[in-house]
């Protein structure tokens, strides 16, 4: 207990698992933790004087299963592991933390979710900017930025990352600022220098300057990187090769996505549990590595031409030509996590099976340098000379690691034979141990002539030679004599209490010698991780887009057209996830939108509730965003000019858990917005204005639309979708405001949805209908439509809205408060009152009528 008060006293606010013989224990506060979380059996132990301590322990070969559990229960936990084979030692077995594994320094399988990756972040906040790094210690991925905390919040929104950390007294500011989502953790203030973590990042880099990584200068950005290596190395993950490089998030080169747009367009996690989101569709990727590639692109869209171009341009020759892309495909698929297989490398985390897997991979990678290298796409043909078939580590790895390499270490047969003579030699006393002592048996039987002669063992002296009297002159002399029985005696010999300990110590020392021949591979292959990562990427990179064109193929998606002209022509356009997830019979209607800054850049969308309107806000800013990311779109065509910020509202979103209130939620979103409107910016604004009164929202929909459109530097594409039919005056006044509306038919009662687009506006909401089709009570529904044709009667008459509703509402609320019940009992008494001529009626009939309604209320 006292070395285990040692170590936990150096880890604080840790869990720590202790190794002690097969089993990691948890004592004390620790160990009431791990049997809450883990469902084990807690129980005391007498703790010398103390009087009890709690304990809570599981084998160790089932760390694998509870450590996520742990580490997902919010628990940083550190491994305690034996640094010492206790039978070498007589006195306690050194110990020490070998690993600390938190929600954002991981890299097992068990705890990662494979296709997305598992960033740690580290946050800085300087004077004029914040610095943000991302160290994803899984892949090797490092990447740095800084600039405004709107920035920052939307790399936090994008990145996701599992652990943020920063200075131990700025715990209230990034709550303020970037909210309650995240799991944190504070390091003291000293880590924050700059002059600190440039000199750690120097050193790991083995660089004398950050100039290569794009950095220098940035400050924050440096800081916060540096605490992220500094963290990881607290961590105890000192050896980290694969975190080979840093890059700068170039703001310059994305498209610019806020946290509300992200989760408006529900991209990469749907509102409603278990929905859809763009991810899933688009995800017909066939590696993990791939599945995170295709993520962080839908996150980041690019805005450059080129770069996008050449994406389209490959998904094309892989939609035209079925073998090539059939064929690339199975080597991908071939290929495992080789960006995380790598890493695991190079922590010296990696199994056996693992670096026979990488082998396996590589070989996959020649076969599709070979088919690159002989299409005829210049694009391709360049991508077969970027990857590497790392030949050299391709036959070390043959050479040296077993064909029937293991998953675990300890099971033998890690390490090929040929590779040390030692290793063959133990293998073979190991394995045929009888026919060396047969050999043994006979050969000393020639030379000394003792044709008798066995080699036997026991428990007492081992193995030994047994020599009948009748050859007793003919033992040689350096034979020691050990036992006399009746008719014979038992020698043994230094040869044979060589071989003795050799057999005996023989499968100890394989699993050593393995084990530190595996090191060796390991340490071997390390050297190669750069061309593995380089590749890593490039199959990842294949692997998105063949995703993409097969994808097109299914779902009969076009190419988009790519223009630096500032408009948006979609012909036909569907939205990806609606239809995708329609009932059987159901078809996705599609729909036209033109949108440009000379003629029509603002498009007011009005239309009846449920007719449509988000759904083609949606699409438009999800066939833009694909287009954006190299994808083809669902459309029949598609022009695309270039995107630099898609902004995307919804009005009155529910956001009761931050304590704002819903409108006032919807303008700060908005605010934002009109604050960082850009020429290219593509905004979709949905029902902005609907959480408040209705001249309110009227007014300040109508005054965000034209603050749009009179913009004076720039002319922002935006989509309007409103029940507000007032808007649509705003056309009369504003030259490039367009009014459409979502059609539908009315057939008698009933509302058709016909879900086009058409120009025009709408003259009224049918808000009722679609309370008909939710089942309200009947009386409701027909109260409703009276106070509406009233309301609308004097709007048209010239009186307020207000006034309208007061005196709607006043005088019948009495009844009202009857009436409105749906109740059948309620329902037969108005009728049969209804149906009374009250003149014609006589007092006995009227107190029979009152007789029937009293019965009919005590039935
Ligand atoms: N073009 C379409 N083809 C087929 N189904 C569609 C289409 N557009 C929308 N839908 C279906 O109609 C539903 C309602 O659409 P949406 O939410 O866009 O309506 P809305 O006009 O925005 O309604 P509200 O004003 O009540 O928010 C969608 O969930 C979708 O299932």
């Amino acid at each position: 207990m006292q070395q285990y008060n040692q170590v936990k006293a150096k880890y604080p606010g840790v869990l720590l698992l202790f190794r002690v013989g097969d089993f990691y224990e948890t004592f004390g506060e620790d160990a009431i933790k791990a049997s809450g979380i883990l469902g084990i059996v807690l129980t005391k132990r007498a703790n010398g004087s103390a009087s009890h301590v709690e304990l809570a322990g599981f084998p160790h070969h089932s760390l694998d299963t509870y450590l996520p559990k742990l580490v997902r229960a919010g628990q940083r936990v550190a491994i305690c592991d034996q640094l010492e084979d206790p039978k070498m030692t007589k006195t306690i077995v050194k110990r020490g933390v070998t690993e600390v594994v938190t929600p954002g320094v991981a890299y097992s399988d068990h705890l990662l979710r494979h296709t997305s990756n598992n960033y740690l972040a580290a946050l800085h906040f300087g004077k004029n900017a914040t610095g943000v790094a991302f160290l994803d210690i899984s892949t090797g991925e490092f990447l740095a930025a800084e600039g405004d905390n709107a920035y920052i919040d939307k790399l936090l929104q994008s990145f996701k990352p599992s652990e943020v950390i920063f200075q131990r007294k700025k715990g209230k500011d990034f709550l303020q600022l970037f909210g309650d989502g995240f799991y944190t953790y504070f390091l003291d203030d000293w880590v924050f220098g700059e002059d600190y973590a440039r000199e750690a990042l120097l050193n790991h880099f083995n660089t004398h300057s950050l100039k290569g990584f794009g950095i220098d200068g940035l400050e924050n950005c440096i800081t916060a990187a540096g605490a992220c290596l500094h963290y990881i190395r607290e961590n105890q993950h000192t050896t980290i090769p694969h975190i080979s490089s840093l890059a700068r998030i170039a703001e310059e080169k994305y498209v610019w996505l806020d946290r509300f747009t992200i989760r408006n367009l529900e991209l990469v996690s749907s509102q409603a549990e278990g929905a859809k989101t763009l991810r899933d569709v688009l995800d017909d990727t066939c590696t993990p590595m791939g599945a995170r590639m295709l993520t962080r692109w839908i996150l980041m869209p690019l805005k450059g031409r080129e770069a996008l171009e050449e994406r389209l341009r490959i998904v094309e020759y892989f939609c035209r030509d079925e073998q090539l892309r059939s064929g690339l495909r199975n080597c991908v698929k071939q290929i495992g996590d080789l960006e995380r297989l790598i890493s695991k490398i190079a922590l010296q985390k990696a199994s056996p099976r693992e670096v026979a897997q990488l082998g396996r991979d590589l070989q996959a990678v020649d076969e599709i340098i070979r088919i690159c290298r002989e299409s005829d796409y210049a694009e391709l043909r360049q991508a077969g000379e970027e990857l590497d078939p790392c030949k050299a580590l391709v036959e070390k790895i043959s050479r040296e690691l077993h064909p029937d390499a293991p998953a675990q270490l300890n099971k033998g047969n890690v390490i090929a034979s040929g590779v040390s003579e030692e290793l063959d030699e133990l293998r073979t006393i190991s394995h045929g141990g009888k026919d060396y002592l047969v050999k043994l048996q006979r050969a000393e039987s020639e030379r000394t002539g003792i044709s008798s002669l066995k080699v036997s063992f026991n428990n007492v002296f081992g193995y030994y030679l047994e020599v009948t009297h009748a050859h007793k002159d003919k033992v040689p002399p350096e034979w020691i004599r050990k036992q006399t029985l009746v008719n014979a005696e038992r020698y043994i010999t230094p040869e044979l209490k060589e071989y003795e300990e050799k057999i005996l110590g023989a499968e100890e020392k394989i699993m050593q010698l393995e084990s530190r021949l595996f090191a060796e591979l390991l340490q071997g292959i390390t050297g190669f991780i750069k061309p593995v990562q380089k590749n890593a990427g490039l199959v990842s990179r294949l692997d998105v887009l063949l995703g993409f064109a097969c994808l097109a193929i299914k779902n009969n998606y076009v190419v988009p057209e790519i223009t630096d002209e500032n408009l948006i022509e979609i012909s036909e356009g569907r939205h990806p996830v609606i239809e995708q997830t329609l009932d059987p019979g159901e078809e996705y209607i599609p729909n036209d939108i033109r949108l440009n800054a000379e003629e029509e850049q603002v498009l007011i969308i009005t239309g009846p509730n449920m007719a449509g309107k988000s759904a083609i806000l949606r699409q438009t800013g999800l066939i833009v965003l694909m287009s954006q990311i190299g994808s083809f779109v669902p459309a029949r065509r598609a022009k695309i000019g270039l995107v630099d910020k898609i902004f995307t509202r919804v009005g009155a979103s529910d956001n009761l858990s931050s304590g704002e209130s819903t409108f006032m939620v919807e303008m700060n979103e908005t605010a934002s917005i009109l604050n960082n409107i850009s020429e290219r910016s593509l905004i979709l604004l949905d029902e902005i204005g609907r959480g408040t009164s209705t001249y309110d929202g009227i007014s300040i929909a109508w005054s965000i639309a034209e603050y749009i459109h009179n913009h004076p530097s720039a002319r922002a594409r935006t989509l309007f979708a409103t029940h507000y039919h007032e808007l649509n005056e705003m056309a009369a006044g504003l030259p490039r405001v367009r009014n459409y509306n979502v059609s539908i038919r009315e057939v008698g009662n009933k509302v058709i949805f016909l879900r086009k687009l058409v120009p025009g506006g709408s003259e009224h909401s049918f808000g009722i209908h679609v309370a008909r089709m939710a089942g309200m009570p009947q009386l409701i529904l027909e109260r409703a439509n009276e106070i509406l044709r009233r309301l609308e009667k004097e709007r048209s008459s010239g009186n307020s809205l207000k006034n309208g509703i007061g005196r709607a509402t006043a005088k019948e609320n009495y009844q009202l408060s009857m009436f409105s019940l749906d109740d059948p009992v309620l329902i037969s008494i108005r009728d049969s009152l209804r149906d009374l001529d009250v003149n014609s009626l006589t007092p006995v009939d009227a107190l029979l009528k009152l007789d029937t309604i009293c019965k009919l209320l005590n039935d």
